[in-house]
C-alpha cells in the first residue's frame, strides 16, 4: 500500500478540505457579555439543506497507526463538524474530489483545542480517535434523503505519523 504521513492541522492547508473550528479562523471576532466575553463569530457554517442542524456526542475507540485507510466518506445534503471534548489529538483523513471518487488522501494529526468542519459533499474517513477512547461534539444533518456516500480505494493506504 501506498505510505502517506499525517502532517500538523493547519487552517490554510486544510481549507480544500473544509475549515478548522479554531479562534484564528473566526469571520469576526466581538466583545459581548459586557466585556466578560469574546465572541470568535462563526469560525465554520452549518449547512443541512432541508434537514435539522442536530447536536451529537462520538465517543471513538482509538486506533495505533500505521492504519490502513481502506474507504472514504462524503454526506452530499449536509456538513458534519467535529469538535473533540476530549484533551488528546486525532487524525483527520481527507481527499479532494476526483469526478465522483475521491482523490489520493490526505492525513491531518490535529490537536484537542482544533476541531474540523467538512462541507457538504466533502470526501473524508470516518472518524479517527488516538490514544484513548475520545468524546468528540459532532454538528451535522438529520433529515430525510440519503446523506452518505461510500467509496472502497482498490488498494488502500498505510497511514502513518511523521
Ligand atoms: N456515520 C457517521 O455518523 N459518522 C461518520 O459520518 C464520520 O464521519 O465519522
Ligand atoms: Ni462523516
Amino acid at each position: 500500500m501506498k505510505r502517506i504521513t499525517a502532517r500538523p492541522l493547519d487552517a490554510d492547508s486544510f481549507r480544500p478540505f473544509g475549515e478548522v473550528i479554531e479562534s484564528d479562523n473566526a469571520r469576526s471576532i466581538r466583545l459581548i457579555n459586557g466585556g466578560t466575553t469574546t465572541r470568535f463569530h462563526e469560525v465554520a457554517p452549518v449547512e443541512v439543506g432541508k434537514g435539522r442542524a442536530i447536536l451529537s456526542i462520538f465517543r471513538g475507540k482509538p486506533f495505533a497507526p500505521p492504519l490502513a485507510i481502506r474507504m472514504m466518506e462524503r454526506h452530499p445534503l449536509g456538513s458534519q463538524a467535529f469538535v473533540p471534548l476530549s484533551p488528546r489529538p486525532y487524525l483527520v483523513v481527507v481527499a479532494e474530489d476526483a469526478g465522483g471518487r475521491p482523490g489520493e488522501p490526505v492525513a491531518f494529526l490535529a490537536e484537542a483545542g482544533q476541531g474540523v468542519s467538512y462541507p457538504p459533499g466533502a470526501w473524508h474517513h470516518p472518524l479517527i480517535a488516538l490514544e484513548a477512547v475520545s468524546d468528540f461534539l459532532v454538528v451535522d444533518r438529520e433529515g430525510e434523503g440519503p446523506n452518505i456516500e461510500e467509496y472502497e480505494f482498490r488498494d488502500g493506504f498505510e497511514l502513518v505519523l511523521a
